[in-house]
């Protein structure tokens, strides 16, 4: 791959802008070699010459290529920010006011989208675009989500489980739902996934903070080298203009990699981008290369999440009419999709009763695991089969059957009971998100173990699990339960991630190394993790973990190069500097360049075109297929480390060739 003109085009204006020393601050090498292009001027201006002027010209080019590098990476995403900017074009919304806090009874008024605040509630329908971020509060549609996602297929977004998050710019298709806006103008998933994909929200993670303050003081060593080197070289008869020295210190300092290193970072968020994964910091791609554990989610992460009651199963000597009415009570203020589908099955197409009035709702809860209604001094309840028998205060041996059967499927089963009495089991069922299996194998292969860590019980757990193809499983896991589990891998030095869609994930997520949150997902999961996957498919993560390891990668190869290099430039170029001080170098100066002026300018054009020549593998990535590390890093040593020491003497020995025909060299 070759940098296209277009690309060229489009990223100069933006390198000649990064000119500014303000913005060079970020790049301290390139800071350096400004302030030496500034000085080459002024002398070349005093007192003219070829190799002065060729110096500076090429000083100057060596800063504009190293921006050159930052700007292209940036300019990658130009073109979908530029798609993503139009889905934030104002439209109006119906707000409501004055109502309940699901909208019941509120006045509608229609304002623009952009005076909308965190808390409104707006009301969609079908063919209208939502107005911005939000949580579903009331009510059940299709949205097209192409926009933010690329994927055409409608999804479901519904208020009260773990599908609620709507993004603002996508449509809704069919029927009409009431959203909290959670986000505040200018601070929209679509505008970060504009700054993200623009490079311009990105931050300098740790690593590459510490890179950069080891090629500072690699800088400061070689700029102590050279001006002791004046001193040397004035003492033994032998003087060197600083104008020689400035070129000098530009090749010896490590300009390659610090002109890189941003554009290395930028291009891996960016082939993130193009796997629809929004990172939210770099720090977390790069952990992603260490990953040793990941912990899943089951329900709507390795399930497809639209857990439906397909069927109810009385106990012996319990009235299969009795277990259904007490079950749909259960479920009559049960927001959850869980609820409405106990709904849905009971009452089937006919009408829906009210929920009787005085009645106490007992809302379903993730700690709990438990929802039900208090209503005339009778108390029924649905759940997970421990919490329900832990609230009757018994079990039994019919239901523990009942509960088997079910989960053995890998349903869910909800226990039904009624002031003490047990009276059956709600199948709900789920689906495992297709082609789980064969990704969690390369995940195995990769060196990565997966952890299933869900609410349910644990032979659902074990029969998803099977299914699925994870390692490992902890079951009945209370959201402390998950951020426990995740501490103490973490405690045992292992970099741990974490896939995962719900409210009750986000503790986790949040404390994960790496936190994906699935985008069907609740605003609180997508808001704790570091990534969004907008497919919301979990075996994304090997995607993640390839370019995070090939990030790494392609800084180590880029540095061991860009170092081993200038060691190289410094003995190509000191011989044919002093050679004519002390005709014993001879012997060293292998390379037999034309003078020592135009061996100082071949180096000094060199150590700018590597730039330019790199910029395309550092926006790429280094090749990498999974192996052992031992390995992959003796071979980069040699390719790199050897490559760099190699090229220079090559590269430097053609330019001489050519520009020693210039008059003056
Ligand atoms: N609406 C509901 N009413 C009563 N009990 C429920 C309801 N929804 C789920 N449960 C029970 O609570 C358990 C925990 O549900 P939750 O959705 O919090 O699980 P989780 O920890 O997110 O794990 P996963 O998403 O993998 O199932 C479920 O396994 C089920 O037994
Ligand atoms: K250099
Ligand atoms: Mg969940």
């Amino acid at each position: 791959m070759m940098l296209d003109l277009t690309q060229l085009r489009t990223a100069l204006p933006g390198a000649l802008r990064k000119l500014d020393p303000r913005l060079l601050l970020a790049t301290p090498v390139l800071l350096v070699v400004e302030l030496g292009a500034v000085l080459t001027t002024v002398l070349s201006i005093l007192d003219p010459s070829t190799l002065g002027w060729m110096v500076t010209v090429w000083l100057w080019l060596t800063v504009l290529f190293g921006n050159l590098a930052e700007s292209v990476a940036e300019g990658r995403g130009k073109a979908q920010a530029a798609s993503l900017r139009a889905l934030q074009t104002e439209t109006t919304a119906r707000r409501l006011t004055g109502g309940k806090p699901d909208g019941e009874g509120a006045q509608e008024e229609q304002v623009p989208s952009t005076t909308l605040r965190t808390g409104d509630l707006v009301v969609v329908e079908a063919g209208e675009r939502i107005p911005g971020d939000g949580e579903v509060v009331q009510g059940v549609a299709s949205v097209d989500e192409s926009a933010v996602t690329g994927e055409s297929a409608p999804v479901i977004r519904e208020s009260g489980g773990d599908r609620s998050a709507v993004t603002g710019g996508t449509t809704v298709l069919s029927d009409r739902i009431v959203v909290r806006i959670t986000s505040e103008p200018g601070q929209s998933f679509v505008d970060r996934m504009i700054g993200l994909v623009e490079g311009s929200e990105r931050q300098r993670t740790p690593n590459e903070i510490a890179l950069s303050v080891l090629l500072g003081s690699l800088t400061v060593v070689f700029a102590a080298v050279v001006v002791s080197l004046y001193f040397v070289a004035d003492y033994s008869n032998a003087p060197q203009s600083v104008l020689v020295l400035t070129a000098l210190l530009v090749c010896l300092i490590p300009t390659t990699i610090g002109a890189l290193l941003s554009a290395i970072g930028i291009a891996g968020m960016d082939r993130l981008v193009r796997r629809n994964v929004l990172a939210m910091s770099g720090r977390a791609v790069e952990a992603a290369g260490d990953v040793d554990v990941l912990l899943l989610d089951k329900t709507g992460t390795i399930t497809l999440g639209n857990r439906q009651a397909t069927e109810l199963l009385a106990l012996e000597g319990v009235d299969p009419d009795e277990l259904a009415q007490a079950a749909l009570l259960s479920s009559l203020a049960d927001e959850t999709p869980e609820g409405r589908s106990v709904v849905t099955l009971v009452a089937g197409e006919g009408t829906v009763p009210a929920v009787p009035a005085g009645a106490e709702l007992v809302e379903f809860s993730a700690t709990t695991r438990m929802s039900g209604v208090d209503v005339d001094g009778r108390q029924v309840r649905k759940g997970a089969a421990s919490a329900v028998t832990a609230w009757v205060g018994r079990s039994d041996p019919g239901l523990d059957a009942l509960v088997q059967q079910v989960s053995s499927t890998g349903g869910t089963p909800l226990v039904v009971a009624e002031d003490g009495r047990l009276l059956g089991v709600i199948h709900l069922k789920d689906v495992v998100k297709p082609g789980m299996r064969e990704r969690f194998v390369e995940m195995r292969a990769l060196g990565i173990r997966t952890v299933m860590i869900t609410g349910d019980n644990a032979v659902t757990a074990h029969a998803i699990a099977e299914e699925a193809g994870v390692d490992d499983v902890l079951a009945e896991a209370t959201p402390e339960d998950k951020l426990a589990l995740i501490r103490k891998e973490q405690e045992g030095g292992r970099m741990v991630a974490m896939c995962g869609d719900g409210t009750n994930d986000a503790p986790a997520l949040a404390q994960a190394d790496v936190g994906v949150a699935m985008n069907t997902g609740t605003v609180a999961a997508k808001e704790a993790g570091n990534m969004v996957d907008l497919d919301s498919d979990p075996t994304k993560l090997i995607e993640v973990v390839e370019i995070g390891k090939q990030l790494l990668i392609t800084r180590g190869a880029l540095t061991t190069f860009s170092i081993a290099n200038d060691v190289a430039k410094y003995f190509a170029i000191l011989p044919a500097m002093f050679v004519v001080a002390f005709p014993q170098l001879e012997v060293l100066n292998v390379m037999r360049l034309a003078s020592p002026e135009s061996a100082i300018v071949s180096a000094v054009v060199f150590n700018a075109l590597v730039i330019v020549a790199l910029i395309p593998l550092a926006l790429r990535g280094v090749g990498y297929s999974p192996g052992s590390a031992q390995a992959l890093l003796r071979r980069n040593l040699l390719v790199y480390g050897l490559g760099g020491l190699v090229t220079p003497f090559l590269g430097i020995k053609l330019i001489d060739l050519v520009v020693s025909t210039l008059p003056g060299l």
